[in-house]
Order: structure tokens, then C-alpha cells, then sequence
């Protein structure tokens, strides 16, 4: 019997990403999808990224998010090695605030798309909630998962803020 391919992954430019890209994985965690957590750099790794987007559809991936910060080539450059659908998630940065690594994801030129999340942890967890959502689609079961979780997000939002 063969392994269930693993649906999602999760590569990022470097370890210092790990805390944001750590709420897409806990998500992940959270609504039951398989996924697998790599650092793929553009810049400095560029054979791993190759080697990881050329094998990305014959190893089973849906959907990959990629996330990364400053000069953020990385989702962009897997887009153009792979069809598998890219999310990517612009880090913060102590520098420029991520609006560095937001203006390197979104500006895709036409044919090689990056669907682009908020800057930060919400754009991480985002990028898990997309990519749950991508794979409902073709699974009742986890769709359930994932209305259920959404259902909980709204009831814990209260009517009127509280008042001091
Ligand atoms: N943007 C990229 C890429 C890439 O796009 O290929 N590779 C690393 N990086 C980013 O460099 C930042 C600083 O990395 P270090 O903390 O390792 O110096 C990280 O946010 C990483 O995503």
C-alpha cells in the first residue's frame, strides 16, 4: 500500500521565518491537513527551489505556500517552475515593515500568479485557511472541518465591544 501523498507544503526563505510561517502550520495542524515544512531560498538555495517545483506535481502537492521577506522572490519563482498553486505570504521585516517583501509577492507578471496574503502572522494563517479551502473542494470531510471552524470564529465575536 502507498503513502497518501502529502497535499500541502510549506517552504520558506529561512529559519528566521519560522515564527510566521509557524501559524500556517498550526492551522494546518488544527483543521487535520498533512503538510510538510521545508526552507527553500531563491537566493540562497536556488537547486533546492528548482529540484522542489520541478517534482512539486508528480510528489501529489495542491497547494504550496511560500512564504518570505525583503526582496521576496521566492513565491514568484516557484510559480514560474511549478502549476501547483503558489500562496504566498509576505514576512514582516524590521526594515521596511513587509511592505518590501508585499510589493516583491503581488506584482506577478500576467501568465505566473501568487495569490498574496496580508503581510505577517494573519497572512500565514490565512494562506492555511486558503489552502484548506482549495482542498475542501474535492473533500467533504475536511470542508465539515472547516466550515465548523469558521462557525466557531464567528460565534466568539461579540455583538458590542466592551466599554471602559
Ligand atoms: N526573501 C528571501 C529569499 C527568497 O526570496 O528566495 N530567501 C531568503 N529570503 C529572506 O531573507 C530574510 C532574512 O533572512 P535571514 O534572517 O536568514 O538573514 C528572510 O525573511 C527570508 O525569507
Amino acid at each position: 500500500m502507498s503513502a497518501q501523498p502529502v497535499p500541502v507544503g510549506i517552504i520558506m526563505g529561512s529559519q528566521s521565518d519560522w515564527p510566521t510561517m509557524k501559524e500556517a502550520a498550526d492551522l494546518l495542524d488544527t483543521l487535520g491537513v498533512a503538510h510538510e515544512v521545508r526552507i527553500v531560498s531563491a537566493h540562497r538555495t536556488p537547486d533546492r527551489l528548482w529540484d522542489y517545483g520541478k517534482s512539486a506535481v508528480d510528489r501529489g502537492l495542491q497547494v504550496i505556500i511560500a512564504g518570505a521577506g525583503g526582496a521576496a522572490h521566492l513565491p514568484g519563482m516557484m510559480a514560474s517552475k511549478t502549476r501547483v498553486p503558489v500562496i504566498g505570504v509576505p514576512v514582516q521585516t524590521r526594515a521596511l515593515s513587509g511592505v518590501d517583501s508585499l510589493y516583491s509577492i503581488v506584482q506577478m507578471p500576467r501568465g505566473f500568479p501568487v495569490a498574496t496574503m496580508a503581510i505577517g502572522a494573519a497572512g500565514a494563517a490565512n494562506a492555511a485557511l486558503m489552502a484548506a479551502g482549495i482542498l475542501a473542494l474535492r473533500d467533504p470531510e475536511l470542508a465539515a472541518r472547516l466550515d465548523a471552524w469558521r462557525a466557531e470564529l464567528s460565534a466568539s465575536i461579540p455583538d458590542a465591544p466592551e466599554r471602559d
